[in-house]
């Protein structure tokens, strides 16, 4: 039999605590009578249903494995050692203290040593850690964190720059605001040339975003 890993448990544990999709639905229902309305009225009956799919959407980063995602690379690079930067990745997740949207762009940035990726699995890993209640700092952490581990380049920049609900629709009531954070590791952190090639080329970047 296989040595259960650490991650294993979790998994474990995290899969047999999952309540049902009627008891998730339940839930709703009982949310939509503490917001002081009615679910069985006509336009509510579907609402508890929709929700829980939502929910599916919204956080479906549990289901995914970052480092599975970036498994896959290329050796074959031909010499190619300059930065590889994805600029503006849009970015959607959920403030894990009141559940509503952080909405804002990621821009990682990486220096290879011998192997890079598919340039869509660095989006593929913002968005599996993304799709889950976050706080940016601990999201910030995780993408750089993950693509260090996996790929082993010579560094890894991760800039958020996100827009918090939580702040803007409720609470303090600031529209507007910017929330930044980094992570810079290898010789993101070290050498400082490095990080201001990195920042340079995500500033400005309104004037040269090409629409697709
Ligand atoms: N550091 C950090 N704080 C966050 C993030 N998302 C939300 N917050 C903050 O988390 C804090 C939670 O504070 P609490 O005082 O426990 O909650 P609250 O009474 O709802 O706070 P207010 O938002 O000030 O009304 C708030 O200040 C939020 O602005 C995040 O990604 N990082
Ligand atoms: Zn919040």
């Amino acid at each position: 039999m296989d040595i259960e890993t650490p991650k294993d448990a979790l998994n474990r544990e995290v899969g047999l605590k999952r309540p049902s999709r009627a008891e998730a639905e339940a839930a709703i229902r009982t949310l939509i009578r503490w917001a002081g309305d009615d679910p069985a009225r006509e336009g509510l009956q579907d609402t508890p249903a929709r929700v829980a799919r939502a929910y599916e959407e919204f956080f479906r980063g549990y289901a995914e494995d970052p480092e599975d995602i970036l498994t896959r690379t290329f050796e074959e690079i031909e010499g190619y050692d300059e930065m590889i930067v994805l600029r503006d990745i849009r970015l959607e997740s959920h403030c894990e203290h009141h559940m509503v949207p952080i909405v804002g762009v990621a821009h990682v940035g990486y220096l290879p040593d011998k192997r890079v990726v598919g340039i869509s699995k660095l989006a593929r890993v913002v968005d599996a850690y993304a799709k889950r209640l976050q706080i940016q700092e601990k999201l910030t952490a995780q993408i750089a964190n993950t693509i260090n581990d996996v790929l082993q380049p010579r560094g890894v920049a991760v800039v958020i720059e996100a827009g918090h609900e939580c702040m803007s629709t409720r609470g303090v009531h600031k529209t507007g605001v910017a929330m930044v954070t980094s992570r810079m590791l290898g010789a993101f952190r070290d050498n400082p040339s490095t990080r201001r090639e990195f920042l340079a080329m995500i500033s400005n970047r309104r004037s040269v975003t090409v629409e697709t």
